[in-house]
């Protein structure tokens, strides 16, 4: 059966989006999804992204799913949401007021379309209790800021922050000098995180301005990393680094993310475009 799929991408950060609203399941398996994301024998990706019916109307008009390149399934991924906003709207689907409401396993995620062409997303409540992230480091129903986690022979002094997904963030002097790829898989492995994690490697060069390298989990070194982007910048504020208004600079480009002192809600605003489309047997 030949299946269509479009490729999109947030700052490079490359997704293969399916319009899989005429079923419940996912057209592909984990183990197909391995397949189509392989750069050398397949489409090329860093996942795989279905467009699916809502199976709550309370938390979306429709649902979004998400295969890592490795097969596994994370909860959120917000360069993907950008990507799936964009796909929507190509697929003539009416946003609301400019939004749409999108059921993820974070939670109903909400972005909207902006006049200038790029995607503001809501995506809602950061989560700060070890327990919930989660991970083993510091107490159950405590934060964890600012933490010492033994890696690569190294104490690094770490903040942990859900957004849906699990994410770990230390901050460093310089991130050029960071070897991503060594250091990124022990971070993801490491027995502090029973669900694994993504790791992003933080540079403040201004309370505005942060620099971040990101090695994701399912997928390994990604040019950008939307949730990633937003956990970091509450792990700013938390450790007292960041103002809550701030660009985070990534191998890809640019995201403003804004973590609302009213709301207690991060707001994320950056590109995503289309690449190409096609059909896959
Ligand atoms: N690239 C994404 C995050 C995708 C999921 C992540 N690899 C995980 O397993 O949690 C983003 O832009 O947020």
């Amino acid at each position: 059966m030949a299946i269509a799929f479009s490729k999109y991408h947030g700052l490079g950060n490359d997704f293969i989006l399916i319009d899989n609203r005429d079923r419940p399941e996912p057209y592909i398996t984990p183990e197909q999804a391995v397949r189509w994301c392989d750069r050398n024998f397949g489409i090329g990706a860093d996942g795989v992204i279905f467009l699916l019916p809502t199976s709550d109307p309370n938390s979306g008009s429709y649902r979004m799913q998400i295969f890592n390149s490795d097969g596994s399934e994370p909860e959120m991924c917000g360069n993907g949401i950008r990507c799936l906003a964009k796909f929507m709207q190509d697929l003539g689907i009416e946003p609301v007021e400019g939004k749409y409401e999108i059921q993820t396993g974070a939670g109903k995620i909400v972005p909207q379309l902006d006049a200038d062409g790029q995607v503001t997303v809501d995506m809602g409540e950061p989560v700060l209790l070890a327990a919930e992230i989660p991970t083993t480091l510091g107490e159950p129903q405590s934060k964890v800021i600012n933490y010492p986690l033994e890696v690569d022979g190294k104490t690094w002094a770490v903040t942990t922050v859900s957004m849906g997904n699990p994410h770990c963030i230390t901050f460093v002097p310089d991130v050029a000098s960071i070897p991503l790829k060594e250091l990124g898989v022990k971070f993801e492995h490491h027995p502090a995180f029973p669900k694994r994690t993504n790791t992003e490697f933080i540079e403040v060069v201004r309370p505005d301005y942060i620099k971040m390298l990101v090695w994701e989990r399912g997928a390994g070194a990604t040019l950008a990393c939307g949730t990633g982007a937003c956990a970091s910048l509450v792990a700013g504020v938390l450790n007292n680094l960041c103002d809550r208004l701030c660009t985070v600079n990534l191998p890809g480009g640019d995201l403003r993310i804004h973590w609302s002192a009213e709301t207690n809600h991060v707001l994320m605003t950056g590109p995503a475009q289309k690449v190409f489309a096609g059909e896959i047997e």
